[in-house]
Formats: structure tokens, sequence, C-alpha cells
């Protein structure tokens, strides 16, 4: 190798080492720069989560600040009193509470119970999973401007069906609105859930979509009510309090003050399905009443637990009670309560007669002077019970029906204020068969036999708020539903049951110990009971 060749060699090798240093410079210096970034991202994501934890904690204490606060409270107490005195108190308290709910499960529920419920229901359940069944029963508002994410797989086959499958994936939090869960409410047997609404829904989706909620939550029933424009509760009724028959009112000893002790305003007729008593007016507004149910429904337990109830009234001549039977089975079984009395088209024109009669009298009576009749034994409130009243104003010949049908208007247009009050009682709601139905404002729908009977009785929009009357099964008889005339949401009541032989104490008493004080004639012609 020549001298040329040799220098070269160095400058090549010289060149080489530099560059070689001048890359181990770069590597050092990106080895610091990744080392500084990996610092900063582990620092940068450590604080974020940070601060999404803090974000979370405040979210609980502000929306869970009873639960906060109470383990806030076990935490203060453990570290200054024990965990041993914490277990002792709280042992203490669940065993108080058990001895009160043993001893007055009433009261118990009332000041305690309802309260731990509803707080545990909301927490477990509600708070859960109310989100997802507002999302399933399609009660989300979403947004129609955030975009779908829609993925198509064309892989796979549906096994043996031959087509594509679809997979829809769909962005479920953004751009969806759900209601606000606000408070959880939990009673005997229904749970209260308020919600609020958000802009672009209306409280009758709710009520549409009552039976697929009912079906979420695993309960028979669903029902919503309108609290605020735009907050609704959702009550979901947990069990059932009218699954077993409700008793009547015991008639009263024969012994007993004559003294008559019966609001005849809010007469007992059985329980809600609140387990509250169900109480119908026998007299004023809202007293002319429809009762509408299938053959064996229990309507019949409708008239005769008010007419118990009502027993000291009608013995002490208060309340005189005319009957129409065109069955001919169920009012003849007491018959010596009806002041007047009648089964055939011919004699139920008598008794109507007999009523207009009266009625006639009392507006001469008293026109310009009340507007009101006062109730007294001269002038009592006229009752007439009239069972299987589409007999007579449909199946009967067309003269008969066309004078029943007249004599029944001007009775229920004109005698509230004069102390007269018409409950019927039929097996077909329809117009065609109960032409004054629209003159009997308080409408009980017992079990009936289709859906469409139901906003018959009860009216339009009945059933979709919750009136299931044809789904009351023929083994509940005397449930039933009302609406309307002071009810706000369709109510779920069963009327007391009447036994047999409570009808003929109650016959015993209202004659003053069986004697048949008035004879048949006198009962035509509705004159005076003479006790
Ligand atoms: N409130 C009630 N609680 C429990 N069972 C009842 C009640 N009312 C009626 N029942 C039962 O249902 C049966 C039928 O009742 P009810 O005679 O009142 O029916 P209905 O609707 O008047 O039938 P129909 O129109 O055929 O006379 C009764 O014999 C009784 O066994």
């Amino acid at each position: 190798m020549d001298a040329h060749g040799v220098m070269t060699l160095v400058a090549v090798g010289g060149g080489l080492a530099v560059l070689l240093w001048v890359l181990a410079k770069i590597g050092r210096a990106l080895a610091g720069l990744a080392e500084l970034l990996a610092a900063l991202a582990v620092v940068g994501i450590a604080l974020w989560g940070l601060v999404r934890a803090g974000a979370w904690i405040v979210r609980q204490l502000v929306t869970h600040w009873r639960t906060c606060l109470t383990l806030v409270a076990a935490w203060a107490w453990c570290r200054s009193l024990g965990w041993v005195s914490l277990v002792v108190t709280l042992a203490v308290l669940v065993l108080a509470q058990l001895v009160w709910w043993r001893l007055d499960a009433v009261s118990y529920d009332q000041w305690c119970g309802r309260w731990l419920r509803g707080w545990w229901l909301r927490w477990a359940l509600y708070g859960r999973k109310l989100t997802g069944w507002l999302n399933a029963c399609g009660l989300v508002v979403r947004d129609a401007s955030v975009p779908v994410d829609v993925t198509v797989s064309l892989i796979g086959r549906g096994r043996g069906r031959g087509r594509n499958t679809v997979s829809r994936s769909e962005n479920r939090t953004a751009g969806v609105a759900v209601p606000k869960l606000l408070s959880v409410r939990s009673g005997a047997s229904w749970d209260e859930v308020r919600v609020r609404l958000v802009a672009g829904q209306t409280p009758e989706e709710f009520d549409d979509a009552a039976r697929a909620l009912a079906v979420a939550r695993k309960v028979t029933r669903c029902q919503i009510r309108e609290l605020e424009p735009d907050v609704v509760s959702i009550d979901f009724m947990r069990r059932d309090l009218l699954a077993s028959p409700v008793t009547c009112l015991p008639v009263p000893d024969l012994v007993a003050v004559d003294g008559t002790g019966v609001d005849l305003r809010a007469v007992f007729a059985g329980a809600t399905e609140y387990g509250k008593p169900w109480r119908l007016p026998l007299v004023g507004t809202g007293s002319h009443t429809l009762v509408a149910g299938a053959t064996g429904s229990g309507k019949n337990s409708v008239m005769w637990c008010p007419l118990v109830a009502a027993a000291s009234a009608i013995r002490a001549g208060v309340i005189r009670v005319s009957g129409i039977d065109p069955k001919a089975m169920e009012l003849s079984y007491g018959l010596g309560i009806f002041a007047r009395y009648g089964q055939s088209g011919k004699e139920a024109l008598e008794v109507l007669g007999a009523l207009l009669d009266e009625l006639e009298n009392r507006k001469r009576v008293f026109a310009g002077n009340t507007r009101e009749v006062p109730i007294s034994t001269e002038y009592p409130v006229e009752l007439l019970e009239f069972d299987e009243i589409g007999a007579l104003t449909k199946y009967t010949d067309r003269k008969t029906r066309d004078l029943i049908v007249e004599k029944l208007a001007i009775l229920t247009t004109q005698g509230r204020a004069l102390g007269f009050t018409v409950r019927g009682y039929v097996q077909e709601p329809t117009k065609d068969t109960v032409p004054v139905r629209e003159l009997l404002p308080r409408r009980i729908a017992m079990r009936l036999t289709s859906k469409t009977q139901v906003p018959m009785v009860l009216g339009d929009g009945a059933y979709e708020r919750g009136a299931w009357a044809n789904r009351i099964p023929e083994s509940a008889a005397g449930v039933g539903y009302v609406w309307g005339e002071g009810v706000r949401e369709p109510l779920r009541v069963r009327a007391g049951w009447v036994p047999d032989q409570t009808i003929k104490q109650l016959e015993h008493y209202v004659t003053n110990g069986g004697a048949q004080v008035i004879s048949l004639t006198d009962r035509r012609t509705g004159e005076g009971r003479s006790a």
C-alpha cells in the first residue's frame, strides 16, 4: 500500500470514529429525552388519576351524601371509641327494631321500616338498575347529531340461517340523556320511584311503557303518576295487599244505640291496594255509581258492603233503600232492607215512579229555600240499587225500556241535591246496554272480559294508566279499579266480602229484630218504615 492509500484509510477511519462519537452523543441525548418524557408521562398519568379520583370522591359525596356521612361517622366512632362499641351499638339497634317490628309491625313500618327500605332499595336496586330499564324501555332521549358507531362483520354467518351476522354497537354514553332518579319511597306494598324527565320526553311516554317497566322490575303492576310537569313517579307494586278477601264491617248489635254515626259521604266499601280503607259516597257529589264486571266478578259485594257499613243509618231511617232486581236472586235475599222493591219491568217502573213522586215532592218543599236538601228521617237519602241494569235498559220490550231510561235519566240528573242516589250494576258496559252510563259519574270496573271494555267504564287512557281490569284473575272476585271522581290515578280496590249470614243479620237489624215492619205494598209505594 502506497502513502496515498494509507492517508485515505486514516481519513476514512477518522471520519467513522467522529461519526460514531456523534451518534453516541445523539443516542445519549435521545435516551435522556425519552427518560424525561417517560417520567413526565408517569407523573402526568398519576396526576390525571388523582384528579379523576378527587372528582369521583366529590361526586360520591354529593350524590351519596347520606352513605358518605354514615361511613365518616362510623370511621370517627371507630377512631374515638373503638369498633367493638360500634358493633355492640349496632346490634342493640337491630335488636330493638326487631322487637318493635314484632310488637307493632304497622307503627314500625310507618316510622322506621319504610325509610330504611327506601334507602336500601335506592342503593341496591333502583340506583343500579333504573338506567338500564329506562334504556331498554325506550325512555331515554338520544341526540341524533351524535354519530352512532356501527360495526358490521361480514365474516361470521348465523349458524344454519344463511344470513350475515351484523353486530351493532352503539355509543351509549355520549348523546344519550337519561331521566334522573330523584328519590325512592317505599310503602307497605308500593315503591314510588321519582324521576326527572329530560327535554323531549312526556309523562305519556312513561304511561305507554308501564307494562314494560313492570316486566323489567318483575312485578305485576306498575303505574305512572305525574307529580310536576317534568317529574313523574314510577310506582311498582311489590306485593299485593288485596290478594286475600277483605272483610266487611260487622253489623251493629241490635241493642246498640241507634245513633247513626255513619259519614254518608264516605262509607266503608273495602280496601285499596295501599292497604287503606276504600270508601264510597252514598249521597252528594259523585254518588251515582256504575259498577261493571263480568259474571262472578263480585259486583254484589260493592253493593252489600257499604249497606252493611251504613246499617245504623238505614235502621234509623236516614237512608231509604230501594231495589230493582231483574235476576230476583241477589237483592231478594235481604228483601226486608228495601223500602221499595221490584223485579219485572212493570215493578221497576213502579219503583222508579215512586222515587220520582218523592223527587217532585221535595222540589215543591225545598225549591227556593235551600240549594241542597238537608238529610233527615223525614227526607232521607233515597238510594236506588239497580242490579243487572242492562236487563231492563236493553233486553226488554222497547216501551218499558224507554220509560225506564227516561225515569233513570231524571233521577240521576236532578236527584243529587235532592238526596237521591242511583247505583247500577252491569255485566256489559256498552252505551247500547246502559244508555244512562254517562249520567253515573263514579265508575268501578271489576273483572272485565276484554281490554276494550276498560275505557267504556273508566274512560279513555284508563288502561294505559294502569287500570288493567281485563287482567284481574277469576280467583280475585271483588277486585276492581276506580278512576275519576277524585281519584287521580287508577286505583285497585277490593270490595269487602259480605257472606250470606251477614246479609241476613243486616236484614234482621234494619227491620228491628226481624219483624216485618213494612208490607210489600208499602215497600212498592215507598211509604215510610215504622221501626
Ligand atoms: N269481595 C269479595 N271477596 C272475595 N270473594 C268474593 C267477593 N265478592 C264476591 N266474591 C266471590 O265471588 C262470587 C260471585 O260474586 P257476585 O255474585 O257478587 O258476582 P257478580 O259479579 O254479582 O256476578 P253476577 O253478575 O253473575 O251476579 C261470590 O259467590 C263469592 O264467592
